[in-house]
């Protein structure tokens, strides 16, 4: 007889999802009972590492990632990454073990009650479902629905009684279903959309997380040369869509409404591709569009169009979008842009190190195709400006600004990407978030290289506090921690980096070899 257990684990082996990130409790173990061989078991020690590895690893890899969580509590501490997966259009099955069905109404020890409702609104699906032989149908369909666009996180919560029973008759069926998303608009849609791009006296492109998701960097780059067009990222930027050394390339917008206005000013169509418009952070009023702009957004997510203050939308495949608009503008006679000037070097000085050296020395000696995970939140401009990153999948950042993403999703996306280099960028506020994951690092040899950016202090709020006139806020600073013997207790080689030639040493020694390291190094405040 094939029971539940069989038949969901042989659809997650047929949707490839056979690494299972997760923290197991008493309700999880008979899911994981006779765990199959062709399986492997990624082990956090704190749900919100998990959930974070996961999403690195989902969103590095562009496929689904699998987790399983421990009821109520375990999926509570994995909400704060979940807000990050929802905004980064992370195809994430989180599974939650729930407790047997006869004992959820008397809300037994580990019931997790209501469970659907927990994880909403940060999920685009969650079910828990009606009877044993309904599971495998619904993982079916979390599965699905994770990946169709706009990808995203779904939840299924499933008592453990479900999983030794019957499996229900013709459940192969599922296996073998392929369900994918098409989205070209249509040909009247292209070519009034390509009209005016042509039209267009001084276009301009804005690219967000999701042209990167697509990998469709590429064609962008071919767009804005084919309309010699200046190429922003879009604001709150958590992917790199574009070149960051191409003459094209314009730097990342601020998050500020009137900030994006004086910025575009002067141009009369504002194409943004693959995020939404747009990503305010801090709150400072204008107008939403410079004078005589118009804005068209291409997006896969019908939230993201409808949600928009301002400009004309259209929903569709971001890849396909982007090629058939490619092949229907014309090229423009206007000049190419210039690149940006390269800022130049700070001068060495004692003490502790500017972020801006810190960059400096990773741009020297980081791989053409490394990977940045980057939590630092004070330094994102001065990283942009002085890191280049060329290839698609080199950049991942919290999507909701949720900290605890840093250290975990670096360990993700190296598993996820074992060709490729990847060095966590993690300020000495955020990597406490999800520390645990340094063990994660050491237990499975995944070589990620994690530098400590230690200023001492929430760099972002002292930033932050002057913006909202709050210039004595209590609980800013973090002094006193030292992430080397952190990172010794989570078993990852540690080492402190003062001046800029121990960190080139140690930097360079790191990317030798195949083991993760974390490197601290004392740096200065700066404004981001
Ligand atoms: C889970 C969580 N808690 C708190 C915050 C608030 N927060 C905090 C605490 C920041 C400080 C980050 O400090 P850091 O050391 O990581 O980096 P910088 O010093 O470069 O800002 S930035 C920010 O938005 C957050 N975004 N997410
Ligand atoms: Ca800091």
């Amino acid at each position: 007889m094939k029971t539940v257990h069989c038949a969901s684990y042989d659809i997650l082996r047929r949707h490839g999802l056979t690494t299972i990130f997760g923290n197991p409790g008493s309700n999880e173990l008979p899911f994981l009972k006779d765990f199959p061989a062709d399986f492997r078991y990624i082990l956090g020690l704190h749900e919100g590492a998990v959930v974070g590895m996961a999403d690195g690893f989902a969103l590095a890899s562009g496929q689904p990632a699998f987790v399983n969580l421990h009821a109520a509590a375990g999926t509570g501490n994995g909400m704060g990454a979940l807000t990050n997966a929802w905004y980064s259009h992370s195809p994430l099955v989180i599974s939650a073990g729930q407790q047997v069905r006869s004992m959820i109404g008397v809300e037994a020890m580990l019931a997790n009650v209501e469970a659907p409702q927990l994880p909403k609104p940060l999920v685009k699906w969650s079910a828990e479902p009606a009877c044993a032989q309904d599971v495998p149908r619904a993982l079916s369909q979390a599965i699905h629905m994770a990946n169709l666009a706009p990808k995203a996180p779904v939840y299924l919560s499933i008592p453990y009684d479900d999983w030794a029973q019957p499996a229900p008759a013709g459940v192969e069926h599922l296996a073998a279903r392929n369900v994918a998303s098409a989205g070209l608009p249509s040909p009247a849609q292209l070519g009034e959309l390509a009209g005016r791009l042509s039209r267009a006296r001084n276009p301009v492109l804005v690219l967000g997380p999701d042209v990167d998701g697509a990998r469709a960097n590429p064609l962008a780059v071919q767009l804005a040369e084919k309309l010699r067009m200046p190429a922003w990222i879009a604001p709150s930027a958590s992917r790199c869509p574009f070149p960051t050394r191409h003459p094209c390339f314009r730097g990342v917008l601020p998050a500020a409404i009137a900030g994006i206005s004086q910025r575009l000013a002067g141009h009369d169509l504002i194409l943004v591709v693959g995020a939404p418009v747009f990503r305010y952070h801090q709150f400072a009023p204008g107008d939403y569009l410079p004078a005589g702009a118009e804005l068209v957004h291409i997006t896969c997510d019908p939230g993201e169009a409808a949600r928009a203050p301002m400009g004309d939308a259209l929903v569709g495949d971001i890849f396909l979008t982007l090629e058939a608009m490619v092949e229907s503008v014309r090229t423009s006679a206007r000049p190419m842009p210039e690149a940006l000037p390269r800022p130049a070097p700070r001068a060495d000085e004692a003490g502790p190190l500017h972020p801006e050296t810190v960059f400096d020395v990773i741009d020297e000696l980081a791989p053409d195709d490394a990977i940045f995970v980057k939590e630092s939140t004070s330094t994102v401009t001065a990283f942009w400006q002085r890191v280049q990153m060329r290839e698609p999948g080199s950049y991942f950042f919290p999507a909701a600004g949720g900290l605890g993403f840093g250290l975990p999703a670096a360990v993700g996306v190296q598993l996820a990407q074992p060709q490729r280099r990847v060095i966590g960028i993690i300020g000495d506020g955020s990597a406490n978030y999800g520390i645990t994951a340094l063990w994660t690092a050491a237990q499975y040899r995944i070589p990620a290289v994690f530098i400590i950016l230690k200023n001492g202090t929430y760099g972002a709020l002292r930033w932050f506090a002057g913006v909202l006139d709050v210039p004595d806020a209590p609980g800013l600073d973090v002094p006193g921690l030292d992430f080397c013997q952190l990172g010794r207790g989570y078993g990852v080689r540690s080492v402190q980096a003062a001046d800029a030639a121990s960190l080139r040493a140690e930097l360079a020694r790191a990317l030798a070899g195949d083991e993760p390291v974390l490197i601290e190094v004392p740096t200065l405040t700066i404004e981001p």
